[in-house]
């Protein structure tokens, strides 16, 4: 098996292979070149300064056409054409990639994206950066071909366990084929029942959430909800996945006016140790995506500091005690002859029967964290600032809640289904704002053809080993899929007949949790923690004003923003994406208490 940890770590010296392929392979050939060539000698100076530097955008500029008939042949061959092509206007398309990279520090989210598309009216496309192809997509029918139909051809690649391999190392989201078929068949067991004990875990650590917003809500104090939501959806995590109280939301919050930008949303001044392990887990995401959006550049702003140990160590220093302490209680088990009770245990107890693989374990509570942490907070973030911007939709909800839970009732298995309003409500922000708003897989080495996405359409031909960037937030805001009132948060779309028709007819244009066979393992606890809460908010609160001037500086959305259309024009947060979707400084805001509630 190939070691991406050890390979990983090796980062710098992949750097030399890259310098090697790009620059002394053209370089070599001109020198080759000008040694059997009958001309006078040329002096170093010009050698340096001008062939050398010709030569390199020669070779790639020949290699690229010749790869682009290369392609065209094969396409022809397959019965398919190549997919349009996006060409930046500076050399290798740099611009393109110093676009993509700004794009994370000043955009919104993966929406800018969008101009490329209705720029040349077309769902899928092709861009050209250093000489390689990048496709994009938005298109539902080639979307389901890379996720389900055509799983097969598609993984996650080389490159992106590259850049994920210091967050994600051996874990579930990292790994490709045979390995990646044992980490689902170790978890999936657990994920596969909606267990009691899962009920009473989200219940208790609501109440606790519930408890810190009525104390603050009780004295006007708006409170940044995203750090709210990511500390209760970790408690959760935490005691579900590994039976630990990590009490969070016991520690300090960030205070209004007197926070500071974290390295997504607010941070408190004074950072605690569960602080620090939270901030330490959102560098390394944000880094993440930055070496996303530079590759292969990121390891050149890396050279002499790995921007991803340091948060990563003090992630891991967090975790090991707890994945030693499974361990030894589970040998502890083994030798009184205890069995594991499978209903009732936690998944690393459950892990722990399974591998004795101290990295492994870690490694995939890092990966199940993150997954079942920063998902279901930016989920309940955009619900509320939804919910919060439109109170007509808040009072119907409210209602609802009212009529099947009463006023203090916690909602149960059987009241979450019946509260149909609440699940229009969670899927109308899952489509406007998906926590997982783009994603990425690649080409396996066979050419692959994406099939024709509506009848009488072409066949398109996607080159071996091609990266495929495909972008849930934009396919969920089209207005061909989703009507002219795309933009708009309208939960009643998800109770009309006729809507609902349609998307029965074709579910490949709402992929929140993904499609296919790596769809989302945690999609039920997502929903039935999401709808538990909500409910138990509306029950608690009689209204959701949003508080900007409580946002530390530079969270809002800038003022030019005002002149664009469609959402980005009234966004009244910034929405921004790390991986994971986030709002920028987080969302404040502030919470009306029911009397005697
Ligand atoms: C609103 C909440 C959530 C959303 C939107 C979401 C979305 C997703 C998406 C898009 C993927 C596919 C990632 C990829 O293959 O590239 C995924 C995978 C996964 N999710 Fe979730 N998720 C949520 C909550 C959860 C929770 C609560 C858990 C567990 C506690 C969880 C566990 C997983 C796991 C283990 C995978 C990996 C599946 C595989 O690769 O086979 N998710 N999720």
């Amino acid at each position: 098996m190939f070691h991406y940890e050890r390979n990983y770590n090796r980062y710098r010296l992949s750097l030399v292979v890259i310098a090697l392929k790009v620059f002394a392979v053209p370089c070599l050939l001109a020198q080759a070149a000008l040694s059997l060539s009958l001309a006078p000698p040329v002096s170093s100076a010009l050698k340096w300064l001008v062939i050398f530097p010709v030569s390199i955008i020669v070779y790639w500029t020949t290699r690229n056409t010749l790869w682009t008939l290369r392609d065209k042949r094969n396409a022809a061959r397959l019965g398919a054409q190549p997919i349009p092509k996006v060409y930046g206007r500076w050399i290798g398309g740099l611009d393109l990639m110093v676009y993509f990279a700004r794009g994370q520090e000043e955009n919104y989210g993966t929406l800018e994206f969008r101009k490329f598309f209705e720029e040349r009216g077309a769902t899928t496309l092709n861009f050209q950066i250093m000489w390689h192809d990048l496709i994009m997509t938005i298109d539902d029918g080639h979307i389901k071909h890379v996720l389900s139909t055509g799983f097969s051809h598609f993984e996650k690649g080389p490159r992106g366990r590259w850049i994920m391999e210091g967050v994600f190392g051996n874990g579930i989201f990292n790994r490709d084929g045979d390995v990646w078929k044992m980490h689902r068949s170790m978890t999936r067991p657990f994920f596969s029942r909606d267990r009691i004990s899962d009920y009473v875990t989200i219940g208790k650590h609501t109440d606790v959430a519930l408890r810190v917003l009525s104390k603050l809500s009780s004295r006007s104090k708006a409170v940044d909800v995203q750090d709210l939501f990511a500390r209760f959806t970790i408690d959760a995590a935490a005691e579900f996945l590994f039976g630990t109280q990590l009490n969070s939301l016991h520690a300090p919050l960030p205070e209004p006016g007197r926070s500071k930008l974290g390295p997504k949303g607010s941070q408190a001044v004074d950072a605690d140790d569960f602080g620090s392990f939270v901030q330490a887990f959102d560098e390394a995401q944000v880094k993440m995506t930055e070496r996303f959006h530079l590759d292969p550049f990121w390891r050149l702003t890396e050279l002499f500091k790995d921007g991803m140990k340091e948060p990563m160590a003090t992630v891991r220093g967090y975790l090991e005690p707890v994945v030693q302490r499974a361990l030894d209680d589970h040998a502890a088990a083994k030798r009184k002859g205890v069995q594991l009770d499978q209903d009732e245990c936690t998944l690393l107890q459950y892990l722990v029967a399974n591998t004795d693989d101290k990295t492994v374990l870690r490694d995939e509570l890092v990966n199940i964290l993150i997954a079942g942490r920063d998902t279901t907070a930016a989920l309940l973030t955009f619900t509320v600032y939804l919910l919060a911007t439109h109170p007509e939709v808040f009072r119907h909800l409210r209602e609802e809640v009212l009529a099947v839970c009463g006023p203090d009732m916690p909602p149960t298995y059987e009241t979450i289904r019946d509260m149909k309003y609440l699940r229009a409500v969670v899927n109308e922000a899952l489509r406007l704002f998906p926590p997982v708003p783009i994603n990425q897989r690649m080409c396996g080495a066979e050419p692959a053809v994406f099939p024709p996405s509506k009848p009488g359409g072409p066949s398109y031909y996607v080159p071996a080993e091609t990266d495929i960037i495909y972008v849930p937030l934009l396919l969920h805001r089209r207005k061909d899929l989703w009507g002219d009132d795309a933009e708009e948060f309208n939960p009643q779309r998800w109770l009309d007949e006729d809507r609902v028709k349609k998307f029965v007819q074709n579910p490949m244009i709402f992929v929140p949790f993904n499609a296919g066979p790596r769809i989302c393992l945690g999609q039920q606890f997502a929903y039935n923690e999401a709808s538990y809460f909500l409910a138990r908010l509306l029950q608690k609160f009689s209204a959701i004003d949003l508080a900007p001037e409580a946002a530390p500086q530079g969270s809002l959305p800038p003022k030019e923003w005002k002149n664009e259309p469609g959402r980005k024009g009234v966004e009244k947060c910034w929405p921004k994406a790390a991986i994971i979707l986030f709002a920028k400084g987080g969302l404040w805001a502030r919470f009306t208490p029911v009397e005697g509630a």
